[in-house]
């Protein structure tokens, strides 16, 4: 049965590929997104397109909507602990304001994206999502704010919730693709150097407890993670909020990641050691087994190479 959604953060990264697969699956997508990190042009073909911030959500939400997907956020690790502030207001104040709106519209179905950076330094990998939740960094406190006050308006007011974590989400999904300004994430840095873009590759810290001293994280393919959304609007119960780590269960370190890069590309990729970045974990390794037996979900893109194509398919069409 076809739906029509609201999707908060659209124009961005997730969000537009959400959008896409939302559309392709006969689904009616209204995108509403402030442009503060997002791209007009990023709001895939077939979608309404709103310019307006979530803490308006009020103006455009009614009852047509059967659910909103809400991905709008600041996301920089290391911008929030700089300026905690921002991320404070906008996540959470944001997102308060968007549960407000729902309330009022009578829209009773929420998917939102959480991140494992609610978890922290880890005590045991894979990490299972009753781990311990302490976040290194506001962007993740945020997060898990965010999370606290879905489980509350899902037990008090009926919501029918999911938070669905990420990992290190990579990859790209025909037109839409990772363009975050300033880049952040290890692939498309380590693709900037294989376009001549950056000299080499920084390196943070190659003196971690893993096999090769660097670190090790959880790449899932953003179409992957897509198809998770759809199924999670079907498995969404009113009155229960359900969380969801989403990764493939295998751990890549940073050097296997440039190395991957330099077989798909054929680049040489140079390598600079750097200290570590403040706040990353050796380690961070999902098990998926609720998204799997709750979801249904089975993700099919967990080769690296094949998703470091497609982020280099991606990067090279958007030159
Ligand atoms: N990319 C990742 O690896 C990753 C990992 C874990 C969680 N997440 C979460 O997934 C979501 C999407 O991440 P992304 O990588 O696509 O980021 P992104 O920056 O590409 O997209 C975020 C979008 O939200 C919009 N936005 C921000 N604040 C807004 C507001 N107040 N009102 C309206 N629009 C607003 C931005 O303009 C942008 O288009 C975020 O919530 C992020 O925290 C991402
Ligand atoms: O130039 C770089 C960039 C990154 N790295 C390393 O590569 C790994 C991956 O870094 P990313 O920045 O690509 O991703 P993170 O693991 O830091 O962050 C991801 O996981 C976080 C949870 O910890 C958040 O959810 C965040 O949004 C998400 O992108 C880290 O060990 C990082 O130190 C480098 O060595 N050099």
């Amino acid at each position: 049965m076809s739906g029509k959604y609201l999707v908060t953060g659209g124009a961005g990264y997730v969000g537009s590929v959400v959008a896409q697969h939302l559309i392709e699956a006969g689904h009616e997508v209204v995108v509403l997104d402030n442009l503060s990190t997002g791209f007009r042009e990023g709001v895939p073909a077939g979608a309404s397109f709103v310019e307006g911030d979530i803490r308006d959500a009020a103006k455009w939400l009614d009852s047509s909507f059967d659910a909103v997907l809400h991905f709008a956020a600041f996301s920089q690790v290391g911008e929030s602990v700089v300026k905690p502030e921002k991320y404070w207001d906008n996540n959470v104040g944001g997102t308060l304001a968007l549960l407000a709106a729902m309330r009022e519209a009578g829209v009773r179905k929420l998917v939102f994206s959480s991140t494992a950076a609610t978890y922290g330094e880890p005590e045991e990998v894979p990490i299972v999502e009753t781990a311990p939740t302490r976040p290194t960094n506001p962007y993740g406190a945020s997060k898990l704010a965010v999370d606290h006050m879905i489980t509350g308006e899902a037990g008090a007011h009926g919501l029918a919730a999911v938070s669905l974590r990420y990992f290190n989400v990579a990859g790209a999904y025909g037109s839409c693709g990772e363009r975050h300004d300033p880049e952040s994430h290890l692939i498309p840095l380590v693709l900037q150097v294989a376009q001549g873009r950056r000299d080499a590759i920084s390196v943070y810290g190659d003196d971690y407890p893993t096999p090769d001293g660097t670190c090790v994280r959880d790449y899932i393919h953003v179409a992957d993670l897509a198809e998770a959304h759809l199924l999670a609007l079907d498995a969404a119960t009113p009155g229960e909020h359900l969380v969801c780590n989403l990764g493939n269960g295998n751990g890549f370190s940073v050097r296997e990641v440039i190395e991957t890069v330099r077989q798909v590309t054929g680049h040489p990729i140079p390598e600079i050691v750097a200290p570590r970045r403040a706040g990353d974990p050796a380690v961070l390794v999902a098990s998926a087994a609720t998204a799997r037996e709750r979801l249904g979900w089975n993700p099919a893109r967990a080769d690296l190479a094949g998703i470091v194509a497609d982020a280099w398919a991606f990067a090279q069409h958007k030159e």
